[in-house]
């Protein structure tokens, strides 16, 4: 738990973007540094500095530290402080406005060609690979050669060979984006495209035209200061931090300050923006932050406040004991499921219920480390199965138990099947990655589950693929999947949401069916009394990350304790009680407040 502060149980306000960016600590050194270099290179008209373009002859390259000039002077006896600052207001500026010229340009085409597709989208795409296809600074001294030398010239260059950068990253998104609902409504209501454009699809490039453009200032400043570094930039007299250094090349040995001094600036002014640069692309786009989408831990981050028995005897097949999961949300943690504890035997059913948000979910994901970290974070808690804690074994030991002893079934099985495989490869697949057996074998098992799950003509059916296939039937691939390494433990969350009631009723008497003929302890996620009632021996009822009551079902539902257990009860309809419904509900509503 250390370095996180743990939010209080009330919702917490959300942070803004600008507390994001500072409590990423080299985002804020980034800042600070960049903010010093600029707020000098602004401040030049007023700082008391000689003139950066007066030679002095006699006072050729003296050392830093010298009477009157504090870095020394260059080989024409320029003084170096005043050229430095001069030079780097003309960096900054011509780096900055090539980048927003290579924005303007390169997003305007993503946005054109994203959006229209078709010729449009193909003529600029190809104009943009042409321009890809050089190596862009050989292209940008090609500009600049053909152009003539000078500052606008390398300003024109560097933005030119950055516009495919930009067109390419804003087409992508502009492509996902045109299909969407609201874009299509605003079609259907009549907009015109440029108004489609710049008002519905731009909005929402946005935060990727800005982290492009913050990560790649950067490099423009860099690419500017090399074409001045060859005499293609910046024109004598004119200081710029790559003539300096170009210039001062020839007394390297002799005079090294004259080239460390615009040399160490134009890193620290690169590295300033470009850790900047990164902050700002994780505050706009947190799924990047730290890495998370390229570095996916296989584990869940458990830092437990104390160490718990590493095993407990005589225990059922699943203890839980004051569990706590949070989400660490750049340095504040916030809890979705706070000290909860329950157990769960051999052939038992435990239903686990409560409003949508109130940590069922969390709570399954934690019990075999599979909460996405980051951003999740286990804080507190063990997970007994079998009396061993598996939140205390080694990764490799716990990846081992997923889909052996344990084993999940979700709410939407069209999203956990893999579109282009056969749901038959993708059983066998599931057997294969704990047993050791052929190919041949496991597509025999694979079959066989199939039909222990009802699917009629399985063998046929198993060279579908998912989109081939009913809900009710992807679910029943869902089951066996869960049920290839003969687990002991099923967790269901809320297999039966996405299917309607009659195959609902189908699914949960399979359940049911295999719970009594294989001995299995099911832990049934739902928020739906009327289920829990028809299947669950046993119910915790969850709110707020909390187990607010839990017991036998059939005690909790005669008689139960809690408030919200009560109101959740209410909300199961009787056929034909409707008025009667009502009438009982409304009050316990309006008690609450609801
Ligand atoms: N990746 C995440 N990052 C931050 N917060 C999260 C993340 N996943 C879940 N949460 C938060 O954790 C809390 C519990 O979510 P959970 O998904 O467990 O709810 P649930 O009871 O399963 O709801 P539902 O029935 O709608 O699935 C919610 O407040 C949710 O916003």
């Amino acid at each position: 738990m250390t370095g996180l502060t743990v939010s209080p149980s009330v919702p917490r306000k959300r942070r803004s973007n600008w507390q994001l960016l500072m409590a990423n600590r080299l985002a804020a050194a980034g800042l600070f540094l960049f903010g010093f270099i600029a707020l000098l290179a602004i401040l030049a008209p007023v700082l008391p500095l000689p003139n950066p373009d007066i030679t002095d002859q006699p006072n050729r390259l003296l050392p830093p530290l010298s009477d009157g000039h504090l870095l020394g002077t260059d080989h024409l006896g320029r003084d170096i402080l005043a050229r430095l600052i001069w030079g780097t207001q003309i960096s900054l500026i011509v780096g900055i406005s090539a980048t927003a010229l290579a924005a303007i340009f390169g997003s305007l085409i993503g946005l054109v060609a994203g959006y229209m597709r078709g010729a449009t989208d193909t003529v600029l795409m190809r104009f943009v690979d042409m321009l890809m296809a050089f190596p862009y600074i050989l292209l940008a001294i090609a500009i600049v050669a053909a152009l003539g030398p000078g500052l606008l010239n390398a300003l024109y260059a560097i933005a030119i060979v950055n516009i495919p950068f930009f067109a390419r990253n804003i087409r992508g998104v502009t492509v996902s984006v045109r299909n969407r609902e609201f874009v299509e409504a605003a079609r259907l209501s009549g907009k015109s495209h440029p108004a489609i454009l710049f008002t519905e699809v731009l909005p929402n490039v946005l935060p990727v035209i800005v982290i492009t453009m913050s990560t790649t200032v950067g490099w423009m400043i860099l690419e500017t200061a090399g074409l001045s570094f060859l005499g293609l930039g910046a024109q004598p007299p004119t200081a710029d931090l790559g003539s300096m250094l170009g210039q001062a090349r020839a007394q390297l040995f002799t005079a090294p300050h004259a080239s460390i001094i615009p040399g160490v600036m134009i890193f620290a002014l690169v590295m300033s923006i470009n850790l900047l640069g990164d902050g700002v692309r994780d505050v706009l786009d947190p799924r990047l932050r730290s890495g998370a989408l390229d570095r996916p831990m296989a584990v869940t981050k458990i830092r437990r406040k104390a160490k718990p028995a590493p095993t407990i005897e005589n225990a059922p097949s699943l203890v839980v004991e004051h569990l706590t999961t949070g989400f660490d949300d750049g340095g504040h943690l916030t809890p979705a499921v706070k000290g909860i504890s329950f157990r769960l035997d051999k052939g038992e059913c435990l239903g686990l219920i409560g409003e949508s948000g109130s940590g069922k979910s969390v709570t399954a994901l934690s019990l075999m480390g599979l909460v996405a970290s980051p951003p999740g974070l286990i804080t507190d808690g063990a997970v007994y199965i079998d009396g061993r804690d598996v939140l205390g074994l080694r990764e490799q030991e716990l990846i081992a138990l997923r889909g052996a002893r344990v084993s999940y079934v979700f709410q939407d099985p069209l999203t956990t099947l893999h579109p282009l495989y056969r749901v038959g490869e993708q059983v066998a697949e599931a057997i294969l990655a704990h047993q050791a057996v052929g190919k041949s074998a496991a597509k025999t098992r694979a079959i066989a589950l199939m039909e222990t799950v009802g699917i009629r003509d399985a063998a046929e059916r198993s060279r579908a693929y998912p989109h081939e296939l009913s809900g009710g039937q992807r679910q029943r691939i869902g089951i066996a999947m869960a049920l290839a390494n003969d687990p002991d433990i099923i967790i269901a969350d809320e297999p039966t949401t996405a299917l309607d009631v009659t195959v609902q009723a189908r699914i949960l008497d399979l359940l049911q069916n295999l719970r009594r003929e294989r001995g299995l302890a099911l832990l049934l996620i739902t928020h739906d009394f009327g289920v829990v009632a028809q299947v669950c021996d046993r119910v915790a009822v969850m709110k707020n990350g909390e187990i607010v009551e839990q017991g036998v079902t059939d005690t909790i539902l005669r008689d139960p304790q809690h408030d919200y257990t009560k109101r959740l009860i209410a909300c199961v309809p009787e056929l034909g009680e409707g008025q009667r419904f009502l009438a009982r509900v409304r009050p316990l509503f309006e008690e609450a407040g609801a």
